[in-house]
């Protein structure tokens, strides 16, 4: 996946303004900035359900939003995308059909985020947490090479968030490009790659050691704090 220049403007202002990145396989990716810095924006790009007006996005070879790349990339929002009045079983195994993905799948997928136990339960039945692994399952049994998970931890328990950073990590692990976004800075530890915006602009690409270490912070907190002030004064 890349991006080069890209520009979006809503309401006649630019919510991003000429950005550039690149998504390798088989890394996560964090976007981390403060709310309304435009991450949204940039995942609706990248999925291609984002009006653009200037730069380039390449998807796997492809134009974002393209029909070869239907089960290539799976995009999963703050707002589950499953029907609640159906089992977790009956969910995967729609999107399954949708995709043409086997029953050997939907089976692997469910596992992957920890939910066997719950595959016969209602999703209006689950909880927070195994209704947002449950909104995961649907987006990951096409086995997609890009996954885009807009904040996926939000209003999460710490167990439970950590629970499904390990299923991040899995997917990854498969080959998969992921890119996360959050605003609690804490969860940068568990990116290969992070990429911090503000005002429709890339402040910085690191890792998360590169981070700590050349803004001398403790925090991950702090340390976009440093990286702010740095651009502030430059
Ligand atoms: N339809 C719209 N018209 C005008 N401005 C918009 C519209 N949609 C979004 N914006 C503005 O674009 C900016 C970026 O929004 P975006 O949702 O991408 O931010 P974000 O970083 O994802 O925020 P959050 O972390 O709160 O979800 C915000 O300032 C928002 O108010």
């Amino acid at each position: 996946m890349a991006i080069e220049g890209l520009v979006v403007r809503k309401a006649g202002r630019e919510i991003l303004r000429g950005v550039d990145l690149r998504l390798p396989a088989g890394s996560i990716t964090g976007l981390f900035g403060p709310s309304g810095c435009g991450k949204t924006t940039l995942m609706r790009s990248i999925v291609g359900v984002q009006k653009t007006h200037g730069g380039r996005v390449v998807v796997l070879g492809a134009r974002p939003g393209s029909r070869e790349l239907r089960s290539d990339v799976g995009y999963v929002t703050q707002a589950a995308a499953v029907y609640k009045d159906l089992t977790l079983l009956q969910n995967v195994r729609y999107f399954a059909r949708l995709y043409g993905a086997s029953d050997d799948q939907v089976q692997e997928t469910i596992r992957t985020v920890g939910l066997t136990g719950q595959a016969r339960q209602k999703v209006s039945s689950m909880s927070g947490g195994q209704a947002s692994r449950a909104s995961l399952a649907c987006a990951l049994v096409a086995r997609p090479k890009l996954l885009i998970l807009d904040e996926p931890t939000v209003g999460l328990d710490p167990v439970t968030r950590e629970e499904l950073w390990g299923h991040f990590r899995a997917i990854a692990g498969g080959g998969t490009a992921i890119m996360v976004s959050s605003h609690v800075m804490d969860e940068a530890g568990h990116c290969d790659r992070l990429v911090l915006m503000r005002d429709g602009t890339i402040l910085s690409r690191t890792t998360p050691a590169a981070l700590l270490e050349t803004t001398g912070s403790a925090t991950y907190d702090q340390a976009f704090l440093a990286v702010i002030a740095h651009g502030e004064a430059a």
